[in-house]
Parts: structure tokens; sequence; C-alpha cells
């Protein structure tokens, strides 16, 4: 088995809970309450900006230039994301008001530097992996079934995480690939620690849902 293959068979479980995860079962109907959708982008915001940090910070973990281009590139799906919490706002006329970090964003963001900063260049890959991979999979998941028809005000939504038959990239088979190749000279301890940085994203992309379906907020106001 290879190494993606092992990260995938482990990953399994959690991504079959995202699926099935109200929120996401509300984008494949179109029906999330405005709440949710106002708290989910309010946070997305502050989770970007930190996503596109950490990989200008994955960028200085390795001399590969092709990777270093790659991950520049992945770096301009911002501007697709953004469209992507501009069709949430259209449905519930919210604007962004910089709401305060929730301590879900918060958990996630500091995993995500942590990795990156104290890391090595495959735990910072590991730690950027499951934004990318679970959103793809999301959204071809919900075009399989058929989610993305014109009643669905949310229809845009998943047409931009789903991956297009005209994409010349495929990033996410980039992303294992540059991972699998990162890992290549790393001993078993070093490679399980990566897994638990992948698969600790990953249940933080479930609990980044589960924060917005509950509002989480802090306990006190400081
Ligand atoms: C929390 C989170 N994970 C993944 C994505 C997809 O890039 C996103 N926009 N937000």
């Amino acid at each position: 088995m290879t190494f993606s293959q092992d990260i995938l068979t482990r990953a399994q479980p959690i991504m079959d809970t995202i699926m099935v995860h109200p929120f996401v079962k509300g984008i494949a109907t179109g029906n999330v309450p405005d709440d949710i959708l106002n708290y989910y982008v309010e946070q997305d915001e502050h989770y970007l900006k930190d996503y596109l940090q950490v990989t200008a910070l994955t960028v200085t973990k390795t001399n590969d230039t092709n990777d270093i281009a790659r991950l520049l590139e992945t770096a301009q799906f911002i501007s697709n994301e953004s469209k992507a919490h501009e069709i949430m706002l259209n449905i519930t006329g919210h604007h962004v008001e910089n709401w305060r970090r929730s301590p879900d964003t918060q958990r996630y963001t500091d995993h995500m530097y942590t990795s990156a900063y104290h890391g090595t260049y495959a735990d910072a890959l590991a730690v950027l992996l499951p934004c990318a991979w679970s959103y793809g999979v999301i959204g071809r998941e919900l075009v399989a079934q058929g989610a993305n028809n014109d009643a669905n005000p949310l229809k845009e939504w998943i047409e931009i995480y789903s991956p297009q038959a005209n994409d010349e990239i495929d990033y996410n088979a980039w992303r294992f690939d540059a991972l699998e190749r990162a890992v290549a000279n790393l001993n078993d301890s070093q490679k399980e620690q990566v897994i638990q940085t992948f698969l600790k994203s990953l249940e933080m992309e479930w609990r980044f849902w589960e924060a917005a379906w509950n509002q989480t907020q802090w306990r006190f106001d400081f």
C-alpha cells in the first residue's frame, strides 16, 4: 500500500461523517439557515487568510521549483473562494463584519501554523491537504447526486468545488504526489506523525461544519 493509500483508508471514516453532516446535506438540498451560512463565511474569511499564509510558509520548506510553482498556483484559487462566499452572502444578505474568530477556527488555524512552522515539508503539505481534498470530495459527490440543479441556490457553490472536466491540472493528485515524495526519506515514526497531522486537519474540517451548525462561541466576552 502506498503512503497516500494508507492515508486515504484511514481518512475514510472521517470523510464519510463529513458527507452526512447536516450542513453538507443542507448544501445538497440548498437549505441551510441564514445564521449558519453567515457564521461559516465569517469564520472562513479568517481561515482562508491563514491558509494563504501557511501556504507561503510551506513554499519555504522545499527546494523543488515545480512544487513551489504549484503551491503558488493553489494560492490563486482564493479568488474562487471569495466567489463561494459571495454566493452564500447573496442568499442571506449579510456583509462580512470580521466577527471574532471562534474557538474551533482558532484551533484549526493554530494546528496549521504549528505543523507548518515546526514540522517538515511533509507535515506542512499534510496539514493543508484535507482542506482542498475534502471540499473536492464534497463537490464531486454532490454533483454526482445531481445536487447542482437550477433549483438549488447553492448550485454554483457546489460547482466551484467540484473537479471540472476542463481542469488542466488535478491539484489534489499533485498534492498527494508531492506528499508521497516528501515522505520518501522519512522513517516510520516520522511518517506516522505526518498521517496524524493530516487526520487531525480532517477532523478539524468536520469540526468547522459542526461549529457553524451549532454557532459555537467563546464562553466569555473578553
Ligand atoms: C475550513 C475550510 N476548509 C476548506 C476550504 C476549501 O478551500 C474552505 N474554504 N474552508
